[in-house]
């Protein structure tokens, strides 16, 4: 079993614990009273590198990374050092997240929201809403293509945005075929979970225009992001490196400087 197949049987088993604890009409329910989802999209398809900042308490490449007693309050710093987006991992036994993490920065930020785990069936994606989730991520590798459709067609429907993960060409036509309009190309390899920072350089250009590019993974600092813009991505989406600051805020605003350089505008494609 692949460490991608073995991170999902470990959702499907917490999630058939969730489903008997709350059914899909509660869900319903809870998400028709929240306010509609934000336009992300919007919010990432402008001139600038936008910044996607991540809530990570650990992952199965690193193991632990950084307590975060906190997240809504490292959410408020990502927020108020220029984020566009807060991604917050919900899955639990590897990353150390929850849906009361996404909860708690829901009720702190104001910008829009992804909820990033390992979704493989619509309930997921109901539940994402219910907690205020604006976009959700949607792994080409873990999802067969007519589950990918029909999960990108239900993202869509319930007004929120699909962040489609790629890491190969290959996968890039796929998630254009089931109607991808945000692809995210991740620098780590999930059979062997290394960084290779040559993966969008390569993947990105693939991706039709139109479509937003986000780099994910392996963005150390300011350098990293201007490097991504002259390579034509939309949004850089950090974790580690911002998690692991003791200035989160500062980081935050030193990539969002960086990627609103009015030089890059002439060299992005
Ligand atoms: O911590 P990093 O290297 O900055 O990476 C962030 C993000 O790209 C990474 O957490 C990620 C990308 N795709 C994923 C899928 C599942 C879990 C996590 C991820």
């Amino acid at each position: 079993m692949s460490v991608l197949q073995s991170i999902v049987a470990g959702v499907r088993e917490d999630l058939a614990v969730r489903e008997q604890a709350t059914s899909m009409d509660a869900l319903k329910e809870r998400a028709s009273r929240l306010p509609s989802a934000i336009d992300a999209y919007q919010r990432l398809a402008r001139d600038e590198v936008a910044v996607i900042a991540e809530v990570k308490r650990s992952s199965p490449s690193k193991g632990d990374l950084a307590e975060i007693t906190d997240p809504a309050s490292l959410a408020t710093e990502y927020e108020a050092g220029g984020a566009s987006v807060i991604s917050v991992l919900t899955e639990q036994r590897r990353f150390g997240g929850s849906l009361t993490d996404l909860d708690a920065v829901r009720a702190k930020v104001d910008i829009p929201i992804l909820r990033k785990d390992f979704i493989v069936t619509p309930y997921q994606v109901w539940e994402a809403r219910a907690h205020g989730a604006d976009v959700v991520l949607l792994i080409v590798a873990a999802l067969e293509q007519m589950a990918l459709e029909g999960l990108i067609e239900r993202v869509h429907s319930l007004g929120m945005t699909a962040l489609v993960e790629v890491h190969d060409t290959d996968e890039v036509a796929r998630a254009v075929d089931a109607g991808a309009r945000v692809v995210g190309v991740n620098a780590r390899n999930l059979k062997t979970l290394e960084v290779d920072r040559h993966t969008f350089a390569r993947v990105a250009p693939a991706i039709p225009d139109g479509i937003l590019r986000v780099a994910e993974s392996g963005i150390r600092d300011s350098h990293d992001v201007v490097e991504y813009a002259r390579l034509g991505a939309d949004a850089v989406l950090v974790g580690e490196a911002l998690v692991k600051d003791r200035d989160p805020r500062t980081a935050v605003a030193e990539m969002v400087a960086a990627g609103a350089h009015p030089a890059l505008r002439s060299v992005r494609p």
